[in-house]
């Protein structure tokens, strides 16, 4: 996939991330070329990653065979009707990685016929350890989807779903899902504070402990149910944390979240072109 003139459009956060992981992974920069209407952000990724950049970003179109549509959801229509002409000349495959905007409206946006690949990355690809789940309309061929997922998965994992209306779920899970660990860690510092540990040493144990947590989650055959139990020892400290964990209704309390970041997904998408 190295040889594929690849294009951004959006310099920002995401596009920074998958631009630093692609070329840490070895992609040519020379290959890659990003436009925004930022200058400052184009700068910016010229001078980290040495990739080619545009004020136009219909001449990332004109010279890419992938084009990933990295701006926010709510200009990305008229981004879209702006490069519709090059689309339809040179029929890239057309990547988006914008919450709760579905292939068809992009598809509409650009006149029909197009060959788009819908993903939900997460902020970790920053450092090489993104979660993505990807999905494809009918008209991506076998090897666009190897390419599609070759770029995502140089910034972390990639799965597939067979369904579209599954990214919205997945958006709740993992897009949204860092901050949802930030806010838990933001908590348990704060207490540790609160009680009287020094800000800083709070703040070490708290991030150590989440490391270390996620480490032997990903590295064990076991569940996080059977990891939790081998922490609390009959009649121990984390048996009574958990129980006030339990009796304040922490697990429907996640599930209310995760359904109202759902439910703000689907929204989303019907706001945005249906
Ligand atoms: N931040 C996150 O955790 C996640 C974000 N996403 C999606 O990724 C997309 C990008 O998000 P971020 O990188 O966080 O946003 P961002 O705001 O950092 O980047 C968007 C970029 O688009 C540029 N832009 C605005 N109008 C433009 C135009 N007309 N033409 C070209 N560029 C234009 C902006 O100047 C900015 O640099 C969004 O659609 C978001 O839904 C997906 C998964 C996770
Ligand atoms: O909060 C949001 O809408 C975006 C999508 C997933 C993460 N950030």
């Amino acid at each position: 996939m190295k040889e594929q003139a690849l294009g951004f459009i959006g310099a920002g956060n995401m596009a920074g991330s998958l631009i630093g992981g692609l070329i840490s992974d070895g992609y040519p920069p020379e290959n890659i070329s990003v436009s925004d209407v930022d200058a400052a952000k184009l700068n910016d990724l010229a001078t980290r990653f040495g990739v080619q950049t545009f004020e136009d970003n219909k001449a990332v179109v004109a010279r890419s065979q992938t084009v990933l549509l990295a701006v926010k959801p709510q200009v990305l229509e008229q981004v879209v009707r702006d490069i519709a002409a090059p689309v339809r000349e040179r029929a890239p495959l057309i990547i988006s990685i914008a919450a709760g905007v579905r292939e068809a409206a992009i598809d509409g946006w650009l006149g029909g016929g197009a060959s788009i690949v819908r993903c939900m990355p997460n902020t970790p690809a920053l450092v090489q350890t993104g979660a993505t789940a990807l999905h494809a309309n009918e008209r991506v061929s076998t090897d666009h989807k190897s390419l599609a997922e070759a770029i995502v998965r140089a910034v972390g994992i990639a799965v597939w779903v067979d369904r579209e209306e599954l990214l919205d779920l997945v958006t709740a899970l993992s897009g949204s899902g860092p901050a949802y660990f930030f806010l838990f860690m933001e908590a348990m510092e704060n207490a540790a504070a609160e009680m009287g540990l020094d800000e800083a040493t709070a703040r070490l144990l708290t991030q150590q402990t989440a490391l270390g947590a996620a480490r032997i989650a990903i590295e064990s055959e076991d569940g996080p149910a059977d990891l939790r139990k081998r922490v609390t020892s009959p009649g121990g400290t984390t048996e009574r944390a958990v129980e006030v964990f339990e009796n304040g209704g922490l697990r429907s309390l996640v599930f209310d979240a995760m359904k109202a970041a759902n439910a703000r997904a689907a929204e989303l998408s019907k706001q945005l072109g249906g």
